[in-house]
């Protein structure tokens, strides 16, 4: 069961990696302590946890909205598939995409609801979605994402003041009455009982493709490759805490200062390895049609990040947000794989070789 109240508990002989915790509701009232905590966050592995968001309701009501989602006849769901050209939205079945450059299938399924088509509900701006969504779109799915956007906006204007820029900067380039690739997401990965090898990824390494990232899940398997590491490390579950990160997008317009770090899921470990694991994702991602690159002329920090950087190629990427992200969607389709080039066409700011 999604809601899961009773589960094993995570085993305490795996490694982990540690998380700052900020406080949301310290954010938003301005602490001073806890804004430099989420800086140090945001600047070193682009993680943290995250207590008193105020979803957690929500959460549970998306958990049961996943939950009668995947359960539905797996032929009623492919009505919905996304497709192998680079679209997101909609039911992405087990084994469609590759985790990697061999092109080793992922076991993870998952129903992606664009944030466009929630807030215009019922009528459609990208696509339909199946029956169980759109009971759910009126009073838990577009709430659940208009709280989510609004979580996610507040930490990347707070970030932005942090970068020198703009008040306002940040939340312009993505304006919910702009079409975007945003979206919520929830998975689930099917029990691993008796065990699998823990190199076998459930969904394959990857930074995050948009700016920010609000997770919620209640079992392990997630994992960081934390900076100057080879190793991988789970993200301990905590209750009440969201896990969030950077993406790719903050990465670019800060010049490099925000982290956008590899990670990926792996089954869950120990005794957990039994229950399916759910998961659940707000993407918050650029508008379309803004470019993806540094934001040099809207603060010294960034544009002497930029000029310091070894590797500037990555900050003036040349795509705009949509064709960076249905690039990255498409070229990790199984379908579309043609060999290790194939694969890495679907990288984004991931720099380590071992997540090629
Ligand atoms: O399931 C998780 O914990 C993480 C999922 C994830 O990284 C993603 O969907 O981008
Ligand atoms: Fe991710």
């Amino acid at each position: 069961m999604p809601g899961l109240l009773n589960h094993p508990p995570f085993p305490d002989d795996v490694p982990t990696h540690p998380l700052l915790i900020v406080d949301y509701e310290l954010l938003k009232a301005g602490d001073a302590n806890e804004i430099e905590k989420f800086w140090t966050a945001a600047t070193t592995l682009g993680f943290w946890y995250m207590k008193n968001h105020g979803a957690d309701e929500l959460v549970n009501e998306m958990f049961d909205m996943g939950n009668e989602t995947m359960r539905l006849p797996l032929e009623e769901k492919m009505k919905f598939e996304q497709g192998d050209d680079g679209m997101s939205f909609g039911y992405k079945a087990a084994g469609a995409n590759a985790v990697d450059e061999t092109g080793a299938l992922d076991t993870v399924e998952f129903i992606n609801i664009s944030q466009d088509d929630a807030l215009a509900w019922p009528r459609p701006v990208h696509r339909t979605y199946p029956a169980t969504v759109n009971a759910r779109m009126e009073n838990t799915i577009r709430p659940f994402v208009q709280l989510s956007a609004e979580v996610n906006r507040t930490l990347m204007e707070i970030l932005g003041k942090k970068l020198g820029f703009k008040e306002g900067k940040l939340s312009e380039l993505h304006r919910l009455d702009e079409t975007s690739g945003s979206e919520t997401r929830c998975i689930r990965n099917p029990p691993r009982p008796g065990g699998i090898s823990e190199e076998k990824a459930a969904l394959g390494a990857h930074t995050d493709f948009g700016s920010m990232t609000f997770l919620h899940n209640r079992l392990g398997g997630l994992q960081v490759m934390p900076p100057g590491s080879d190793k991988w490390q789970y993200i301990k579950p905590i209750p009440g805490h969201a896990v969030c990160n950077l993406g790719d997008a903050m990465h670019i317009f800060s010049g490099g200062i925000l982290k956008s770090n590899l990670h990926r899921v792996v089954p869950s470990p120990g005794a957990q390895a039994v229950l399916p694991r759910w998961s659940l994702a707000m993407f918050t991602r650029p508008s379309d049609t803004v470019i993806l690159r540094a934001l040099t002329e809207d603060s010294a920090l960034v544009a002497d990040a930029v000029a310091n950087a070894t590797n500037k190629d990555v900050f003036k990427s040349g795509q705009t947000s949509k064709e960076w992200f249905a690039r990255r969607i498409k070229y990790q389709r199984t379908k579309n794989q043609k060999g290790p080039e194939t694969w890495r066409q679907s990288r984004g700011t991931e720099h380590r070789p071992e997540a090629a």
